[in-house]
């Protein structure tokens, strides 16, 4: 099927003629006998918002987990292209993909909940200062500046996600959906290129997910950073995704835009097991 429909949207029609952020190709991870992962192979392409979607047991999670290098898959290749050259990602370790721009949030919360919000974010931010220890420890100058423009900054992430009004409360005192927000604030802070979010409207309610496809949306728009997220809720996937990667059985099943997909006998038939051509997922 066609990756691209005529009528793309403004963020496909720029990414047209670029070369994919993210190419991976015949990604296989198994777990002693499980073959989570099989044969996969997908591009991502720069400044958009591309969703991984595919029914329970699907593979995605294991999919993220390997682009993340958490996971060392048994065979593929992940490519990450970046201002700074091609990236192999086999060749990094877990550790060392943030410094190659790309930052991901986790399904469970992974957070400092007993410290503040502002904290939370300071602290991600923190990777990024220059600072060495003498100039710390010493306060100099550069360090005092830097200091200043960590603050600025993490002020100004957490206004673009509607979270300042929390600055100062401790993340453990906060409702599940705006924890969820401040996790997505500490993958801001690294100001990555690649962000991979792992069911980032798990837990929220109609509401909070509607606020939640809004935000990312203007995050992707603001900073210019692709996204790739894992998702079960299908009204924020069909929202917000420029294009949807579909597994299933731990394999790739489909790939298209929103329109493409809710209409794809093949994604119809893996989401409802036998529903009829014509229904929409
Ligand atoms: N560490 C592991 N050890 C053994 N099997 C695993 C491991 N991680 C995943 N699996 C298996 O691999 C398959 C794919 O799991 P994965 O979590 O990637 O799917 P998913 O599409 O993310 O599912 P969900 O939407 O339910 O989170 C499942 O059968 C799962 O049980």
């Amino acid at each position: 099927m066609s990756v691209i429909e005529q009528h793309q949207s403004p963020a496909l029609s720029a990414a047209a003629g670029a070369a994919p952020l993210l190419s991976l190709s015949g990604v296989r991870m198994e777990f002693g006998g499980i073959v989570a992962v099989n044969d996969v192979s997908f591009d991502v392409m720069p400044g958009t918002v591309h969703a991984l979607i595919g029914p329970n047991g699907a593979g995605k999670t294991t999919t993220l987990n390997c682009i993340s290098r958490f996971y060392t898959p048994q065979q593929g290749r992940m490519l990450l292209r970046t201002a700074s050259g091609v990236h192999d990602l086999l060749a990094h370790k877990a550790h060392q993909i943030a410094r190659l721009g790309v930052a991901r949030t986790f399904q469970n919360l992974e957070l400092f909940s007993d410290l503040t919000v502002f904290d939370n974010v300071l602290i991600a931010r923190s990777q990024a200062m220059q600072a060495t220890l003498a100039e710390v420890l010493l306060r100099l100058p550069r360090q005092r500046r830097e200091e200043r423009q960590e603050h600025a900054r993490t002020e100004q992430i957490l206004q673009t996600l509607g979270l300042s009004a929390h600055a100062h409360s401790v993340v453990r005192d906060l409702p599940y959906g705006t924890q969820k927000l401040v996790e997505l604030a500490r993958a801001m802070a690294l100001e990555p290129t690649l962000m991979l979010l792992d069911e980032p409207a798990a837990g929220m309610n109609n509401r909070e997910i509607e606020q939640l496809g809004q935000t990312l949306k203007q995050l992707q728009q603001a900073t210019g950073a692709t996204l790739l997220l894992i998702e079960h809720s299908m009204p924020l996937v069909m929202t917000i995704s420029d294009m949807i990667t579909v597994m299933h059985n731990g394999a790739f099943l489909a790939q298209g835009t929103p329109r493409e997909i809710e209409s794809h006998p093949a994604v119809i038939e893996a989401y409802l097991g036998g529903g009829k051509s014509g229904k929409r997922i």
